[in-house]
């Protein structure tokens, strides 16, 4: 799969009078992206600049040849996004429907769309949740299931903001497996250092600046002398 380079030119986002991101200039075109840093530095900023959820104030962000200023639309159909917390995801009331769902808007067939809910179901191994009603699911099921919606629509990049929250010993393990496996672009934003081991390239978010950018060990090295200082 060619994936198309993600870049981000002297981007900055203010909220009144404060500089959440400043000025960041970055070209993102590994396949494996982790993105770590303290509470409030602009991590989940960052990542909802990706898929246009938020504008820069200043500066652009481009994916491939399209800004999420201008092409919002086809952006969103680009970059996939798993929300932290899984209930602001799910919306039908069962959940293979609520995987169907966004399969809808892509004009499938409905025989395709059926196939691409089992397999996605099968792949995560929650076969066995496609008729539980959503809101008696657990909160790591939820946010298995919001990872299925997310994955059956394959886009070309999925954006994960602190996928693991919630999943057991289990689950994080199919988590981290489905994104090894993953031929789409993967940018994960996470508190948790371990999943990282195998990317190719981790952002260190300080204060609304990259502060490092480098191979995982180096990255988490930083963060972890960073957070003692
Ligand atoms: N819509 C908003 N309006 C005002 N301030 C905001 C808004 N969104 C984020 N912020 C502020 O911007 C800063 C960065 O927030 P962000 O969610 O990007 O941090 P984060 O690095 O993801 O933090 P955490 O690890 O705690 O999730 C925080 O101080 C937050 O309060």
């Amino acid at each position: 799969m060619e994936l198309p380079s993600i870049g981000l030119e002297n981007v900055s986002v203010r909220y009144g009078d404060r500089d959440v991101l400043k000025d960041i200039n970055i070209s993102l075109n590994e396949q494996r992206i982790g993105v770590i840093g303290a509470n409030g530095a602009g991590k989940s900023t960052l990542s909802r600049l990706l898929n246009g959820l938020v504008l820069p104030t200043e500066g652009s962000v481009r994916i491939g040849d399209l800004t999420t200023s201008q092409h919002a639309k086809q952006i969103r159909r680009q970059v996939g996004f798993v929300f932290q917390n899984p209930a602001n995801q799910i919306i039908m009331p069962i959940v293979s429907d609520d995987i169907a769902f966004g399969l809808k808007n892509l004009s499938l067939p409905k025989a395709e769309r059926i196939q691409r809910v089992n397999e996605t179901l099968h792949e995560l191994n929650i076969s066995h949740l496609a008729d539980r009603e959503s809101h008696t699911l657990s909160g790591g099921e939820q946010q298995m299931v919001a990872l299925a919606s997310v994955l059956a629509m394959r886009p070309e990049t999925i954006i994960f903001d602190e996928p693991t929250t919630m999943l057991d010993l289990r689950n994080r393990l199919a988590f981290q497996h489905e994104i090894s496996k993953l031929s789409q672009r993967a940018i994960v934003v996470t508190h948790d250092l371990e999943i990282l081991e195998d990317f190719e390239r981790v952002l260190v978010i300080t204060d609304g600046t990259v502060a490092f950018d480098g191979q995982p060990a180096d990255a988490i090295a930083h963060y972890r002398q960073w957070s003692h200082a």
